[in-house]
């Protein structure tokens, strides 16, 4: 175990926004810390980060506490924060470089940190272009590659790919692939999106309004609904009373309406094409589609809680 958080907690006036919130990582793992905006998320990593302190409990790295002295886990922890902290006026290069030099790196080493970290990001050809010209997910890359200068081996990535472009997403997820199953470093990846959790992490926490609620490998957390189906039923127009009609049937276990109809979590096996048929026909409405799915990450979370991870 390479970092450990033992039952932490932060308050502001009086409100626990970090509850008891245990997490370890192993050594080489990728882990996924999921939660919807305002989960306690960040808070968690500026705990971890020594950014902040925590009222209760301990932060220990290769098994002893940081909460003193946080220099040893300055040394192997790189952060991707989710601002963007780089200076417009400089170039991609400039910034590295000053980056680099807080690291205490230079001469050859830092020149050969620069070019090797703006290789893994896909971003050498253009390092001497101002920060000022970059997209917002060039920006992000070169944040990325700043956290990386120090080869640290534990790398926390908080929420990297909201609101960038499609290239730069991919070149950040690829980056993160590499860095895990290449350099076998450690990571924690902070997102509300699901789907990049599932792709890139072997293993994931479930945060909800500050407390843990959920934890496991992928497959363990998605046996919680393995006795379950997801059917999207598509309709021709929304219909609020099938919706409720159906959630009264009992094998219904959830029922979402969505953009194009409806999302139902059911019980295995249950007849329910035919309940939905006869809801549609009694509520006037007609059924385009159904496709019936396994759950997803993003259905547990939904379980969990009643609630959509992007709300
Ligand atoms: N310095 C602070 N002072 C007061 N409240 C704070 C402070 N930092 C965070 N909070 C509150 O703590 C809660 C958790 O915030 P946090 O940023 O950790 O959540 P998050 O899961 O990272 O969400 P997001 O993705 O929106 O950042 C929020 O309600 C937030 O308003």
């Amino acid at each position: 175990m390479i970092l450990e958080t033992v039952s932490i907690e932060k308050s502001y006036k009086g409100k626990k926004v970090v509850d008891d919130v245990s997490i370890y990582l192993n050594k080489g793992e990728s882990v996924g810390l999921l939660g919807p905006n305002g989960a306690g998320k960040s808070t968690t990593i500026s705990m971890i980060s020594s950014l902040v302190k925590p009222n209760h409990g301990d932060i220990k790295l290769n098994g002893k506490s940081i909460l003193k002295d946080p220099r040893d886990i300055r040394r192997v922890l790189g952060v991707v924060p989710q601002e963007i902290a780089l200076y417009e006026e400089l170039t991609a290069y400039e910034n590295l470089r000053f980056f680099g030099r807080l690291y205490r790196l230079k001469g050859n080493q830092l020149e050969s940190k620069i070019q090797e970290t703006l290789e893994m990001v896909g971003l050498r050809d253009r390092q001497k272009e101002l920060i000022r010209t970059y997209s917002g997910g060039m920006k992000r890359r070169v944040n990325i590659a700043a956290a990386l200068l120090h080869d640290p081996q534990l790398i926390i990535m908080d929420e990297p790919t909201v609101g960038i472009d499609p290239q730069s997403r991919n070149h950040i997820l690829e980056t993160v692939r590499l860095l895990n199953r290449e350099k076998g470093t450690t990571i924690l990846y902070t997102s509300h999106y699901m789907e990049e959790v599932e792709q890139l992490c072997n293993r994931v926490y479930i945060m909800d309004y500050g407390k843990m609620i959920a934890s496991g490998r992928k497959d363990e957390l998605l046996r919680i609904l393995s006795g379950d189906d997801t059917v999207h039923v598509q309709l021709n127009s929304k219909s609020y009373e099938m919706a409720k009609e159906l959630r009264g049937i009992e094998s219904i276990k959830q029922v979402e309406e969505t953009e194009k109809g409806l999302k139902l979590i059911v019980t295995k096996q249950s007849s329910i094409l035919s309940q939905i048929v006869r809801a549609a026909e009694q509520f006037n409405v007609q059924i385009n589609s159904v496709h019936i799915d396994t759950p997803s990450l993003e259905d547990v979370f939904l379980h969990l809680t009643g609630r959509k991870l992007r709300d």
